[in-house]
């Protein structure tokens, strides 16, 4: 990722502005909704239970994401390209302003696509994993379940991102710009005074309990700062406002966590491995590093391996540049808390304490983690190895849950379809309407309350799923 300042300004838009994506807004939709969900056969309810989501039940996320959310998202992202050519083209070259037009005309070709319910396209690139698409598109076609509103909810996205990325890769000068780029970096450098007031307050926490939980919550409820939900930056009091984030919480089995690594791990026979399989760019990946930081220096585990993506994806997750942008970032800071940070982690980097693994493409596969031991077996072995994984955000917890409406009180360890190759612990902070290993009736008072709390991000979880070990 390039440091050039790029503006992200105009593209975006004011929480007042906002059409129903934003945290804390209802569903707004309406209009020509009607004659949109006869012809395309949407369905007038909430998601069943026990099925995968899809854009196809009207009073769904799903349905929101594609009627209004993935439109704007598109819009913005055109409009962040157009008011960038100048400095796109000082970082890519003269020519990009011709590849950058039809990349543009690409993108209004697809939020078209997306706003007519077409059908699912191939793709032509020249990338290995193309065919492969193919192969999965063809498979969608067999069943009738090609296109935006017919799918279901994770095959429609990660294909809309596949092909955002589509769309960039065939253009020469911009085959590796990434395009979301700018958000992130923006939401870093605007939160400076925030990322120095957390490091203040977590600097050399001796191992204990509370410490643990501080530090492993923190990661959890960054997992709030979502840039393609939330348009408002989190609050420089944030560690302080934590106190009181406590009561959204409404599976918490973080004292699980601190039992598991202290006690259920037996660091003295082989060291301990944490795995952090990453979400965001921006705050959410700063208290990643956090927590790896705590991990090793509290002991907890030698070595902590983070998990990116290997292309730009879902707006803000973080890829393998934006990890080093960010090491970089705190390493020159002016601030000297910044900085120091920054050496320590470039001495994280090189002990090896921290680990960046390779981009697995299973990551941005459409196909949830029941399918990793079949699809990436590396990856599982890999896993397997560690002592715990820690999936982090939303998405991951909708890919663990294989994007199915469980019923809300089944046990977290039974969704996982068999899915264990280490301990797993989520920390999720909930933007989607599904759930599971929830006390009985709170998803019907908390939908009585606000019928719209499930994607708001308000709410989260801590959940485990032990690995039995001999
Ligand atoms: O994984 P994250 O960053 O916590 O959330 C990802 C997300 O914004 O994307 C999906 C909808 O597009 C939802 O699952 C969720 O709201």
């Amino acid at each position: 990722m390039s440091d050039t300042e790029i503006n992200t300004e105009h593209g975006s838009q004011s929480e007042d502005e906002s059409d129903g994506s934003t945290l804390h807004s209802k569903d707004t939709l309406s209009g020509h909704d009607e004659e949109f969900d006869e012809k395309h056969n949407i369905f007038d309810i909430a998601p069943p239970l026990r099925e995968q989501l899809s854009a196809r039940y009207k009073h769904s996320f799903a349905y929101r994401t594609f009627r209004k959310r993935v439109p704007q998202m598109l819009n913005e992202l055109i409009t962040c390209m157009r008011e960038n050519e100048t400095r796109i083209m000082e970082q890519c070259g003269d020519y990009a302003r011709y590849d950058l037009r039809r990349v543009i005309w690409s993108l209004e070709i697809l939020r078209t696509e997306v706003q007519k319910n077409s059908e699912f396209k191939h793709f032509v690139d020249k990338d290995p994993g193309a065919s492969e698409w193919n192969i999965f598109i063809k498979k969608l076609e067999n069943r009738e379940k090609n296109q935006w509103f017919t799918s279901t909810w994770m095959d429609a996205e990660c294909y809309l991102y596949r092909r955002i990325w589509a769309a960039f890769r065939r253009a020469d000068t911009l085959s590796s710009y990434d395009y979301f780029s700018p958000k992130k970096i923006c939401s870093t450098r605007n939160n400076v005074f925030l990322l120095r007031s957390v490091l203040k307050g977590t600097r050399d926490l001796p191992r204990c309990r509370l410490h643990f939980l501080l530090i492993l919550k923190l990661s959890l409820w960054a997992n709030r700062c979502d840039l393609s939900i939330r348009t408002d930056a989190p609050n420089e009091r944030f560690i302080e406002q934590m106190v009181d984030f406590d009561e959204h919480l409404i599976a918490d089995q973080s004292e699980d966590v601190w039992h598991l690594l202290t006690e259920g791990i037996h660091s003295s026979v082989c060291p301990v491995t944490v795995d952090i399989v990453l979400d965001n760019a921006g705050f959410e990946l700063f208290a990643d590093l956090l927590l790896g930081e705590y991990l090793i220096e509290a002991g907890l585990a030698v070595k902590v391996r983070y998990h990116v993506k290997d292309i730009p994806w879902f707006v803000s997750d973080v890829t393998a540049n934006d990890f080093n942008w960010m090491l970089q970032f705190f390493l020159r800071h002016e601030i000297s808390e910044l900085s120091a940070f920054g050496r320590k982690l470039r001495r994280f980097m090189r002990k090896k304490s921290f680990e960046l693994c390779q981009a697995c493409s299973f990551w941005t596969k459409p196909q949830c983690f029941k399918f990793m031991r079949e699809m990436a077996p590396c990856l599982y072995v890999q896993l397997s190895l560690g002592a715990l994984t820690i999936f982090k955000g939303d998405l991951n917890y909708r890919k663990l849950l294989d994007d199915v409406n469980w019923n809300s009180t089944t046990p977290f360890s039974e969704c996982l379809s068999g899915f264990l190759p280490t301990s797993i612990c989520a920390l999720r902070s909930i933007k989607s309407d599904l759930y599971c290993g929830l006390p009985l009736c709170v998803v019907e008072w908390l939908t009585e309350e606000d019928p719209n709390w499930m994607c708001t991000g308000e709410k989260a979880v801590i959940q485990l799923a032990v690995k039995p070990r001999p």
